[in-house]
């Protein structure tokens, strides 16, 4: 897949802009705080209706204005769409090809979007949180019911916590609402649990391939999913939630005195091993690195299984954080065959031999320049 055009209006430091891209490699060049981050940012708003830099949407808006606005043409095997995400005070208003969608997760998963910066080569050494989150977004865009699953999951976390908190505060000192609440949340827990161990597979696959050939070496990644469940690969759904459930049955007291949630798919995390052995802990900054880079790239081959097409990669200043390389092997990965954007304070010279006929967009305070070189 591969976004034709897009339009922005009051969007960050974009007042009106209009541009078409290439279906392949789009490079956005400019100085510091020019709005290169800005333009990757807003392509992977109108992808997945959320910023990767902000909770707040409205930090999107121009400064002076009250709405923002972002057009899309998105083109795939069976044809184009328009995508459309309007934000304002008021919230957000999704529409595709010029239908308003009732739901965000009806609009979410059309367009899928890989986003990598330099934060992200921090993944592997970051807190579980980061992880979780890199996990909870990659997922919910090629799976419309994992995404389901987790907002229900979240909803129900938030109400559990707060009953806790009225438990411990000796507000209430009924169970059932609680015991109601612990069987909702292990059914939705279990869910996540369950797809989280089936994709982190998958993923594991195409990354265990990619950092051989990073490494040239017999470096063998394997991903470990941590949770708070025993043996969790090995069980059912059921199980899953059968397990989740004891958990909370048996852990009630200890849950009330902290008056919050402590076992859940909101506790777990990914571990990432080389030769059997926690990167986290024993891998070096470059291991880390390449770890994090398999990872990323993985992603491109995983979200191809899932939906059959290639998504959009946008890579943001990442190129001069990696060495030559792992700089040569993330261009020959997306050769041709993933279309992306990536933004630059200046065009290497790996870049400039790997990169056949880019498509140059030069930025300056929020105005874009097509320049072809
Ligand atoms: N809501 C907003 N309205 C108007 N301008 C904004 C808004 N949010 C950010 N900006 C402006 O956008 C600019 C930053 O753009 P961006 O983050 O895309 O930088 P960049 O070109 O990627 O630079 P760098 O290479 O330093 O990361 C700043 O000038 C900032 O003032």
């Amino acid at each position: 897949m591969y976004l034709e055009k897009l339009e922005l209006k009051q969007f960050r430091n974009y007042v009106e802009t209009k541009l078409i891209f290439s279906p392949k490699i789009n490079i956005l060049i400019g100085e510091n705080a020019q709005g290169k981050t800005n333009l990757l940012e807003a392509i992977y708003v109108l992808a997945t209706a959320r910023s990767h830099r902000t909770a707040n949407d409205r930090e999107l808006i121009e400064f002076k204005q009250e709405s923002a606005a972002l057009r899309g043409t998105l083109v795939r095997q069976t044809g184009k769409t328009k995508m459309e995400l309007i934000l304002s005070r008021k919230g957000k208003k999704a529409k595709l090809n010029f239908l308003e969608q009732a739901k965000l997760s009806q609009y979410i998963g059309q367009m899928n979007v890989i986003l990598f910066a330099p934060e992200d080569l921090a993944l592997v050494k970051g807190a579980p949180a980061v992880r979780r989150r890199f996990i909870d977004m990659e997922f919910g865009q090629i799976d419309a019911h994992y995404l389901y699953n987790l907002t229900q999951y979240r909803t129900i976390l938030k109400q559990r916590n707060h009953y806790l908190k009225q438990l411990q505060l000796k507000q209430t000192a009924d169970y059932m609402l609680l015991d109601v609440l612990s069987d909702q949340l292990a059914a939705f827990g279990a869910e996540i649990i369950a797809k989280r161990i089936v994709f982190l597979t998958g993923l594991e696959k195409y990354a265990q391939k990619l950092q051989e050939q990073i490494t040239h070496t017999k470096e063998k990644l394997q991903f470990r999913y941590e949770t708070s469940v025993a043996a969790a690969a090995q069980k059912s759904v059921e199980d899953l939630y059968s397990a989740l459930k004891l958990l909370y049955k048996t852990n009630r007291k200890k849950e009330i005195i902290q008056g919050t949630t402590l076992y859940g798919p909101h506790r777990d995390d990914v571990l990432f091993l080389i030769n059997q052995k926690n990167v986290h802990v024993y891998g070096s900054q470059g291991q880390q690195r390449t770890t994090a880079l398999a990872l990323k790239l993985a992603e491109i081959d995983l979200m191809k299984e899932e939906t059959g097409e290639y998504p959009i990669l946008l890579l943001d200043d990442v190129l001069s954080e990696l060495d030559g390389s792992r700089q040569t092997q993330l261009l020959r990965t997306i050769q041709d065959k993933v279309q992306t954007f990536l933004t630059t304070p200046s065009i290497s010279e790996i870049t400039r031999k790997l990169i056949k006929d880019p498509e140059v967009f030069r930025i300056k305070h929020g105005e874009v320049s097509v320049q072809n070189e």
